[in-house]
């Protein structure tokens, strides 16, 4: 059996914990052939953690794209973007591709930071991206910013904002409550254009969950390359972020990455579903 590959778009987190790396790791979990187009370094002050962002000319974004277009990705997914010019340019990768899946994990700030990184990158999302989207994975404040409802505080507001995100073209929306909504179970709600579902697992230590969402979104990419349909992969994918979260380690006193092999070499987490 070939290999399924699946090229992400996405930026260097030097730690390792999220960006490509994160990707990288967690196609590799899936055994699936996982290549990279840089879009942007981060690099962390290590006496405060604040992190630096430097976008990559897009010259050699472009370089990085024909080369692994030339390879022929099953799947691409979307990371951290950094400008307008690159989110337009990461849409018209997967347009050139063969690929017959399309991850988008709108990125807008990182854990930890308030700052969002390019206001302008909202529209641009919208415009340039939703409309390719197989699978759209916003946390709640990207929901918020992609439906334009804001913030988003109950399932019913997460219900909206899907409906919103989905007539704005993306054929399956999953919205993580995870992290940010008022709850003592980690909440994500997935709509496909019919049904809205809840998937439910244990809320675990949030000390440590550096990279939860870029590994999520990996997840769901290599679950689609291998077959599943949408809702079965997101399903998976919480799993088996879940899994990484629950077993997250310190890496200083300012952040601890989840542990990316976790599910496949720890312990594997339920999900539970229910139609909401
Ligand atoms: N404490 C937790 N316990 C269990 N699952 C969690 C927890 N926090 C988040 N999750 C799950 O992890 C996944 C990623 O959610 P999260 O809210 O961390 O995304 P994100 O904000 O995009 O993360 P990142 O800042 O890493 O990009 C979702 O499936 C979410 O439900
Ligand atoms: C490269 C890169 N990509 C995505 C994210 C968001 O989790 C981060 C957060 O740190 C990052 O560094
Ligand atoms: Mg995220």
């Amino acid at each position: 059996m070939s290999l399924k590959k699946i090229l992400t778009i996405a930026g260097s987190d030097t730690s390792a914990g999220a960006g490509m790396q994160a990707d990288l790791k967690t196609f590799q979990e899936y055994n699936t052939y996982g290549m990279v187009a840089l879009t942007a370094v981060v690099a962390m002050d290590p006496e405060t953690w604040g992190h630096d962002v430097t976008p990559l000319p897009i010259e050699l974004l472009d370089k990085q794209i024909k080369t692994a277009l030339s390879i022929g990705p099953d799947a691409i997914k979307t990371g951290m973007l950094g400008t307008e010019e690159i989110i337009e340019r990461a849409a018209k990768a997967f347009e050139d591709s063969d690929a017959a899946f399309f991850v988008v994990d709108p990125v807008m700030v990182c854990k930890g930071e308030d700052e969002v990184l390019n206001p302008g990158n909202t529209d641009a999302m919208i415009k340039y991206l939703l409309p390719l989207a197989t699978v759209v994975t916003p946390n709640l404040f990207e929901a918020g910013q992609l439906s334009g409802l804001g913030k988003l505080t109950t399932i019913e507001q997460m219900k909206e904002a899907a409906k919103i995100i989905h007539e704005r073209g993306a054929k399956h929306v999953i919205i993580k409550g995870g992290k940010a909504l008022e709850s003592d179970e980690a909440l994500d709600l997935y709509y496909d254009g019919e049904t809205y579902t809840l998937l439910t697992t244990d809320k675990f230590q949030s000390s440590y969950n550096h990279g939860a969402g870029c590994t999520f979104a990996a997840a769901t990419t290599a679950n689609l390359a291998l077959g599943k349909s949408p809702r079965e992969a997101v399903i998976a994918a919480k799993g088996f972020v879940a899994s990484a979260i629950k077993h997250g380690w310190k890496m200083n006193e300012f952040v601890g990455p989840v542990q990316h092999g976790a599910y496949n070499n720890v312990e594997k987490i339920e999900v539970t579903t229910k139609e909401v």
